[in-house]
């Protein structure tokens, strides 16, 4: 069966805390929605402000290959007429296809929120839902709080519904907009619903008699995927949702996980299989648009998702892939990782060095032990792959170093008022050749970058391209306070090549050298093996 995914990622998603999208970001979003292969675009509030409105404009000349493009407000204000209702105008100013109207299911918001009487809240419904069908368009109604209204008076959360039903409504959303029900109240609630339309002469609109049935759910109890699951499997055709769960509070139900389950556990069919190995791609996009970092642990989408870390999953995982995973990660765009730590066995550090072309020669125990004792002095390999790939390389019998770092200096020095001046010396040997450098810096770590890069570039000019992009410390043992050991974790560059190292020791220098030697030293021994291969 068919399921229509309805986005609103541009209007019930910019209403998430620190989340604001300009114009130019929603049609960025729209266009590749639109490539995913959603249904609907839920743009924004027309009524609400000048950006909505001008996305609206704008998204006319977008060219949307799939998905119809909604625009969203509420019902005609209580004791007016929507010619007169400026949210009303609005939204026929946006000229979409498609109009999602929000109207009050529950008593409570009816009497105490709106102050009007239930039959006006009735009348409101019936008449904004008829002005759009009289204009043509396709109506969503989005019944707010149904869920909580249906278990506070049933019997009128069930007449809201067939107000906007006999006004003509295509599409019937039942919201728990707070996001506090659970999926077995939800299915109840649902089949209620149907059971309701049927005796007024509605079907679940798919035979185009009557309007469909669609589900809106909110992440506060953490079961807004769970519950539109539940509504699905009860019957609504029509989901709604966010990409990455963007949304109000704890968030609108993902679609990201929505749409994978529908489709691969439960045989749905939302998209096409091409568009879903877009999932993960996509969730990261709108990430970047919105400015936010993407969840690493994400379900499905996530960097860690297939990530393997404890030794027995990733030996099975070498045997069997689906020993440890509910999916093949590839179905969604994402990839099965091996993670190497503390708690690896031999099969991580095999799987990990095969992933980088490495060849282990038999050196698998000797790399873990090392890995082990390491970590237990506090380094951690997990985020620092270019250091483990340096052990894998520096364990081969035939390794010869590119440079061999004999000793360094570090002096920081504060003369009066004068500014703090770092100085670093180095002593290193490339081949035969002992070489002096000093450097000054922006700090001591930088100076000892300038110094070793002075010694090493006559040798090795390739290193000019090599870029320190990130540096960052972190405490391992904070109870010591300030004889804590520091972490010290840098991330490199060259071009598009990224690596990233890891130092520990008492001393933040130390520390740091650690962490710049492998740095360093990773590219040439990346390069002279390369050479040696294509000698071979
Ligand atoms: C569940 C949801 O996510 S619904 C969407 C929630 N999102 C937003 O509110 C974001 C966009 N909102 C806005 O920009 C503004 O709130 C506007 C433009 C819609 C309204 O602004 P204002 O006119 O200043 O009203 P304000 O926001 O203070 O109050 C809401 C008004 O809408 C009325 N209202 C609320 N829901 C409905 C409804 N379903 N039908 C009719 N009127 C409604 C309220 O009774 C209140 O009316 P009042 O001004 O006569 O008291
Ligand atoms: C309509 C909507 O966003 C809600 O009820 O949550």
């Amino acid at each position: 069966m068919q399921i229509l995914l309805y986005d609103t990622t541009l209007r019930d998603g910019t209403q998430r805390e620190g989340l604001s999208l300009s114009v130019e970001d929603k049609l960025k979003i729209a266009r590749e929605l639109d490539l995913l292969g959603v249904h609907y675009i839920e743009g924004g509030w027309p009524g609400s402000n000048p950006k909505d409105a001008e996305f609206f404009q704008r998204i006319r000349r977008a060219d949307l290959r799939h998905a119809r493009v909604a625009a969203f407000g509420s019902t005609r204000r209580a004791d007016a007429t929507c010619d007169t209702d400026a949210n009303i105008q609005a939204l026929v100013a946006a000229e979409t296809p498609v109009v999602t109207l929000v109207g009050k299911s529950s008593t409570l918001h009816v009497e105490q929120v709106l102050e009007t009487t239930r039959q006006e809240n009735l009348a409101m419904i019936a008449e904004s839902v008829a002005y759009f069908k009289e204009r043509g368009k396709e109506v969503v109604y989005d019944a707010e709080h149904f869920f909580d209204g249906y278990k506070l008076d049933a019997a009128y959360a069930l007449a809201t519904l067939t107000a906007a039903a006999h006004a003509g409504a295509d599409c019937l959303v039942l919201c728990d907009t707070n996001g506090g029900s659970l999926p077995h109240e939800v299915t109840e609630i649902v089949q209620a619903v149907q059971r309701r339309l049927a005796n007024e002469g509605f079907s679940n609109g798919a035979a185009g008699r009557g309007p469909t049935l669609g589900i809106h759910t909110h992440n506060d109890g953490a079961l807004a995927v769970a519950n539109a699951l539940a509504a699905v499997r009860a019957g609504c055709v029509h989901v709604q949702g966010t990409i990455n769960g963007y949304g109000e509070r704890c968030g609108n139900m993902d679609l990201i996980p929505l749409i994978a389950n529908l489709q691969l556990k439960l045989g749905y069919r939302c998209i096409t299989p091409e568009q879903l190995r877009r999932l993960t791609e996509v969730s990261h996009y709108v990430a970047a648009v919105a400015n936010l970092n993407p969840d690493t642990h994400a379900p499905f989408v996530g960097h860690s998702a297939f990530a393997h870390k404890g030794g027995i999953h990733v030996a099975a995982v070498a045997k069997v892939p689906d020993s440890y995973q509910h999916i093949d990660p590839e179905l969604v765009g994402n990839r099965m990782r091996v993670v190497v730590s503390e708690l690896s066995g031999r099969g991580n550090v095999r799987m990990r060095a095969q992933e980088l072309g490495l060849d282990l020669n038999g050196n698998e125990r000797v790399v873990l032990q090392r890995i082990k004792e390491l970590e237990n002095r506090g380094f951690q390999f997990e985020a620092a792959e270019g250091s483990f790939e340096m052990l894998v390389r520096r364990a081969a019998p035939d390794y010869e170093p590119p440079f061999e770092l004999l000793d360094f200096t570090v002096v920081v020095s504060k003369h009066g008022a004068g500014d703090i001046i770092s100085q670093a010396m180095v002593k290193l040997k490339v081949g035969n050749e002992v070489m002096h450098t000093a450097a000054e810096g922006d700090g001591p770590v930088n100076a000892l970058d300038k110094a070793i890069r002075k010694a090493l570039l006559p040798h090795y000019p390739e290193l000019a391209d090599v870029q320190l992009v990130d540096y960052k410390v972190r405490i391992v043992d904070e109870h010591l306070g300030t004889a804590a050991r520091p972490r010290v974790l840098i991330e490199s560059a060259r071009g598009e090549e990224r690596w990233s190292t890891v130092g520990c020791s008492e001393n933040i220098i130390e520390a740091s050298f650690m962490a710049l030697w492998d740095s360093l030293e990773l590219p040439l021994a990346r390069r002279r093996a390369s050479c040696n291969a294509h000698r071979s």
